[in-house]
């Protein structure tokens, strides 16, 4: 079972080391830097912590520790966790430990088996990313609202879920406790599955004509941001978490097999002129795959981690020049109106976009009203 942890902890962090200084590394030390925190870097590429520490997330880590940090942060890729717990702890670098790989049970295990002193070590696992590599993508935000899942060993003391949680909140982030194996499954479920049906539909893009390609839209560039991702780090971490990652692109295989026959039959009822193309069977297996998909898609929690919400979408054409964005954002400020999220289409070789401003509900229609009396365009009928 999640655990929740209560805001606040009791440990300290004045001092921390990151050792791996990439993406995530260095929008953790860039966090930290923020809230006053000495940070120290290290990685084994020295570009990538010289880059970070220019980006101000820290200093350079000495070579040997002169005294060890309140903690260090493992900040590699997953099958690199282990070896790197060891050295650091051999060297004395810091008096606690926490990695942030996205799988937990396979680097514990292999820190238990070279040895690793797990009484103070917890695994943590921030639950916020990007499709992007390296201390030049960090984001000192990146993990604001997010969950940050804690994973004590069976030694940890609990001091060390402290220091491992208070690194968490320093963030930003929400800490929650798990084991490894509900933990494994879980991101299983919602991050690693994921990652390879967006990269099995991406890969359908490499054949694709181009002139096809220059009509993608907002549906194909959702339905794939994620395949951006370094192949190589998101191998290490699949492999990791093998079986549970197979099992839930198993049961998505039989889904879309079973539509792709469905869709088959009903061609072969429009081919053949029927009245009810590919009969009421194969047409109901495919609505009731979509109607899934639209109540699973409903379980996602909203932001902050609240139960799920529904937003209206007010969609607003804007003119492409200096200042409009802020124009619509202010109107819907001065009608007193939150704004829970902001997409912008851009219609290609036209000076005009589409602003999609995501408001609560009941705020829908002010918010129409309001940009239409200011002379903006809202193309959909208020509700
Ligand atoms: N990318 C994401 O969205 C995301 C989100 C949450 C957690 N994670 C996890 O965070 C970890 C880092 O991922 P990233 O996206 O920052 O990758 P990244 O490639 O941006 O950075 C990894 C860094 O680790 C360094 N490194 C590798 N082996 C090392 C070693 N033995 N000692 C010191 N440095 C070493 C590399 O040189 C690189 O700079 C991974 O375990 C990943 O599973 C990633
Ligand atoms: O938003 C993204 O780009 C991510 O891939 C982030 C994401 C995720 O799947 O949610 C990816 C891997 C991590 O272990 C944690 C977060």
């Amino acid at each position: 079972m999640a655990a929740a942890i209560p805001h606040g902890t009791d440990a300290v962090l004045e001092r921390v080391l990151i050792i791996g200084t990439g993406l995530i590394g260095t929008s953790i030390a860039l966090a930290l830097r923020e809230r006053g925190i000495e940070v120290l870097l290290a990685d084994r590429d020295p570009e990538a912590a010289r880059v970070a520490a220019d980006m101000g997330a820290g200093v350079p880590a000495p070579a040997t520790p002169d005294e060890p940090a309140d903690l260090a942060v493992l900040a590699v890729p997953p099958p690199a966790v282990a070896a790197a717990l060891l050295d650091a702890q051999k060297s004395g670098a810091a008096q606690v430990y926490t990695d942030v790989a996205s799988v937990k049970g396979l680097p514990l295990a292999q820190a238990a088996e070279l040895g690793c002193d797990l009484a103070v070590f917890a695994g943590g696992h921030p639950l916020g990313g990007r499709e992007r590599s390296g201390p030049l993508a960090a984001r000192p935000g990146l993990f604001l609202g997010r969950p940050w899942v804690l994973c004590p060993t069976a030694e940890s003391t609990e001091a060390v879920v402290a220091s491992a949680a208070a690194l968490a909140l320093a963030c930003g982030a929400n800490p929650v406790t798990m084991d490894a194996v509900e933990h494994d499954r879980a991101v299983a479920l919602i991050s690693h599955a994921p990652h390879v049906v967006a990269s099995a539909m991406a890969a359908r893009f490499t054949a694709g004509p181009e002139r096809a390609l220059a009509l993608a839209g907002q549906g194909a560039r959702d339905v794939t941001r994620i395949a951006g991702g370094d192949p190589r780090l998101w191998h290490g971490i699949l492999a990791a978490n093998a079986q549970p990652v197979a099992d839930v692109i198993d049961a998505v295989a039989r889904d879309l097999a079973a539509a792709a026959a469905g869709l088959r039959a009903a061609a072969g009822g429009v081919a053949a002129g029927g009245a009810e193309p590919g009969g009421v069977g194969a047409a109901r297996d495919t609505l009731d795959l979509l109607a899934r998909g639209a109540a699973g898609h409903g379980r996602i929690p909203g932001k902050h981690g609240g139960p799920a919400t529904r937003h209206a979408v007010v969609p607003v054409l804007a003119a492409d020049r200096p200042g409009e964005l802020a124009l619509i954002v202010q109107a819907a400020g001065v009608a007193g109106i939150n704004i829970e999220d902001v997409l912008i289409e851009h219609s290609q070789g036209r000076s005009v976009g589409v602003v999609e401003l995501a408001v609560a509900p009941e705020s829908a229609r002010r918010l129409i009203e309001e940009l239409r009396a200011r002379g903006w365009s809202v193309p959909v009928a208020p509700a």
